[in-house]
């Protein structure tokens, strides 16, 4: 069994259109793979129930198919911080629920479970805890997927920094190209590359139409997929 926790450099970053994009990846490689949106803040009713587009994208990429609410536990209507969300509703986040719905999750038979966090690393969850905290209690592998515009340098080293001050297993990062016209784009990708910790995985290049990553060969060892 193999799982990672996909990060992002902020709020829309990215970390569903890479996610979804791995999960592809997986299924090309006839992996069973399966996508885990435990916060979603920014929901609507369907079915009555309340559905987010991020966990209905990781539900259409997947080789393993589970019901929403095993792939979505927590859904808030309004497209907020979750924790503020959730305490509009009466709702407490904690980690222990966290664990109790990813077990859930991983009884589904996927051999690859790709979570997809909220906005940023540092996410909290209620008034004590963040969702990093989860990430360390899992030991999950994690991700970082870098939005790559201008302010990504600030944010990509700060949450590394926090990551190995943590001690978490960051296995690399991918490069996604959410800006088409970002100025000097290969000189700030060099520039992490020369100060992130962890090596690149995949670019992901702009793409509305046909999205697609530039796979590099450390991301087919990460995802064990060189066979
Ligand atoms: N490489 C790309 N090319 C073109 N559009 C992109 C690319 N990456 C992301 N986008 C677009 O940017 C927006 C934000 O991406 P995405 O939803 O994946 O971010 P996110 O990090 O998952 O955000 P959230 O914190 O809400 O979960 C989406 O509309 C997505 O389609
Ligand atoms: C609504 C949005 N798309 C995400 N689902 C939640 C983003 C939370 C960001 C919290 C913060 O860091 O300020
Ligand atoms: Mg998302």
């Amino acid at each position: 069994m193999k799982e990672f926790f996909i990060t992002g450099t902020d709020t829309d970053a990215g970390k569903t259109h890479v996610t979804s994009l791995l999960l592809k990846l997986l299924a090309q490689h006839k992996k069973n793979a399966i996508g885990f949106k435990p916060l979603a803040a920014g929901c609507e009713m369907a079915f009555d129930q309340l559905v987010n587009a991020d966990a209905l994208m990781l539900m259409e990429s997947a080789t393993v198919s589970a019901k929403y609410d095993v792939i979505n536990p927590f859904a808030f209507a309004p497209p907020i911080a979750p924790h503020i969300a959730a305490e509009q509703v009466g709702v407490t986040i904690t980690l222990d629920k966290l664990s109790a719905a990813y077990s859930t999750l991983k009884q589904q038979g996927a051999d690859y479970h790709l979570t997809e966090g909220a906005g940023g690393w540092a996410l909290p969850i209620n008034s004590t805890d963040y969702l990093y905290d989860w990430v360390k209690a899992e030991q999950l592998p994690v991700v970082l997927v870098v939005g790559m515009k201008l302010g990504c340098l600030n944010h990509a080293l700060l949450t590394a920094a926090h990551m190995q001050s943590l001690g978490i297993n960051c296995v690399g990062w991918i490069a996604n190209q959410v800006d088409p016209n970002m100025d000097e784009y290969q000189a700030n990708l060099d520039s992490l590359k020369e100060r992130l910790p962890f090596p690149i995985l995949a670019i992901s290049p702009y793409s509305e139409q046909t999205p697609k990553l530039q796979i590099y060969k450390t991301l087919l060892n990460t995802l064990d997929l060189n066979s």
